[in-house]
């Protein structure tokens, strides 16, 4: 194998306690992110993690949980993560990017939330600094054992550790480089699908009562497989098929959460910070041709601008409390994916001094592209109207280093996976002219990609 070795660096942890923080990184020769996520098959299944921007210039992988960093609060839970995670790095001065622990996780969408369902035991904010960290960036990559310990013997157990790098670094090369089948569906059901209907009609009339501006209303599909699907397969799909998009995958326990999202919620690099208002959708069409013409449709249609302005005024106000030189275009472009076009209005600044992604995070979410306007009073309505938990679903997925630098999109376009079972979720923007029926085909749409990595067929 060929590798270049860097130091390990030893890290004091915490004033009172003598853990100590040990790290080390080896560049290695570019391999399969996915690979190195199935190489953890039988020692990490359900401690596993993957992660892609969608530029796809940013790669990571965790295989196991060196560190955990979890709570089940409710407003306090971002601070919480971030005190937790200051503490713990507090000490580590490196600058290179290649020799930091990263922290990867999400926030779930709503603690409030009581419905249990597949998100039973799942913690409101989850993150964990992986044993073994693959990242692979500007197509270099590289492989970090993180090991956090107040044990006498480390060395031991650091060797060890060794020992089982290079062993999944070389599956990771030679035995896992494979394709996956689809798996086999036996059953397709669209649960609560008529009180979906009803709760369109509901919320649009509180709407024009004036109860609130905007409200994004979600369902769920219900799929049962003939066998189990296990991560690296079901992964492999979503990978080739929505190149476009954030990549992600995240195994708590039995639980796979996973999906491909076009949104970006906060981007945070070198003190400068970037997000994406996302919302506003049509189809694509059969040809160029009428792909374009759909495009231009959406770009003057009321009813689709004026879901988009309600996240464009929210974000840029967001902005403008933590940020310098906010920047926003005048109008929306388009983002064109694989089965859908929305409206896409990128917005940037220069990050104040006390300002840090976990804040822009916290101030963020939900964006009314997830949740509505006013923002208290939409998630009452969701909480009264939607008969399920969101879970991670629309909620902010992503990473973050001891420098402060990371990134969270929008989990979005995304399903939980328990064994034989999966929960596909999708919703949309309900304002005063929504109908029901065209917002039921939107969610169709939006279901399609993760539908597709499962083998199945949209039943319109
Ligand atoms: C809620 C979803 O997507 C959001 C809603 C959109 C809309 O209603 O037009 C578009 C993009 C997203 O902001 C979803 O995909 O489930
Ligand atoms: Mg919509």
């Amino acid at each position: 194998m060929q590798h270049k070795w860097y130091n390990a660096t030893e890290i004091e942890v915490g004033s009172n306690s003598k853990q100590i923080f040990y790290m080390e990184t080896i560049e290695v020769s570019r391999l399969s992110a996915l690979a190195f996520f199935a190489a953890g098959e039988s020692k990490y299944k359900g401690k596993r993690n993957y992660w892609q921007n969608r530029e796809k210039t940013f790669t990571l992988v965790g295989l196991g949980h060196a560190y955990t960093i979890e709570n089940n609060a409710s407003d306090a839970r971002f601070d919480l993560v971030e005190h937790e995670w200051k503490k713990l790095t507090s000490q580590i001065i490196e600058e290179d990017q290649h020799l930091q622990p990263i922290l990867f996780g999400g926030f779930t969408f709503d603690p409030q939330n009581e419905v249990s369902a597949e998100w039973t035991n799942f913690p409101q904010s989850y993150f964990t600094v992986a044993t073994h960290q693959l990242v692979i960036r500007n197509d270099k990559a590289y492989v970090t054992i993180n090991y956090i310990t107040d044990e006498e013997n480390s060395a031991t157990t650091f060797e060890a550790l060794r020992k089982e790098r290079d062993e999944l670094i070389h599956a990771a090369q030679v035995k896992e480089v494979k394709t996956y089948a689809k798996p086999t569906m036996t059953s397709y059901m669209e649960p609560y699908k008529q009180e979906y209907l009803n709760s369109i009609n509901k919320v649009t009339s509180l709407i024009k009562a004036n109860e609130a501006q905007k409200v994004v209303i979600a369902r769920s599909l219900a799929l049962q497989f003939k066998e189990t699907i296990t991560s690296p397969q079901i992964l492999s799909h979503v990978v080739h098929e929505q190149p476009e998009s954030y990549l992600f995958g995240l195994e708590h326990g039995d639980l796979l959460f996973y999906g491909a999202s076009p949104e970006r919620l906060v981007k945070v690099d070198n003190g400068r910070a970037y997000s994406s208002c996302v919302a506003g959708s049509i189809k694509r069409g059969p040809t160029a041709e009428a792909d374009e013409e759909l495009g231009r449709t959406l770009l003057s249609d009321l009813k689709n601008l004026g879901e988009h302005h309600y996240v464009v005024e929210m974000i840029t106000d967001t902005f403008k409390k933590n940020c310098s030189k906010v920047k926003v275009p005048h109008g929306p472009k388009l983002l064109k994916i694989r089965d859908i076009q929305h409206l896409y209005t990128p917005v940037e600044g220069q990050l104040n001094e006390d300002a840090t992604i976990l804040q822009l995070v916290k101030h963020l979410h939900p964006t009314p592209a997830l949740g509505g306007v006013p923002r208290e009073q939409a998630m009452e309505i969701i909480r009264t109207y939607e008969p399920m938990n969101r879970g991670l679903y629309a909620a902010p997925i992503g990473w973050l280093d001891a420098d402060g630098n990371g990134e969270f999109a929008v989990a979005i376009r995304s399903a939980a996976l328990v064994q034989d079972k999966a929960y596909l979720y999708a919703g949309g923007g309900i304002v005063e002219d929504s109908e029901a029926q065209s917002e039921y085909e939107e969610t169709l749409v939006k279901f399609r990609p993760m539908l597709r990595a499962l083998g199945g067929q949209l039943h319109e």
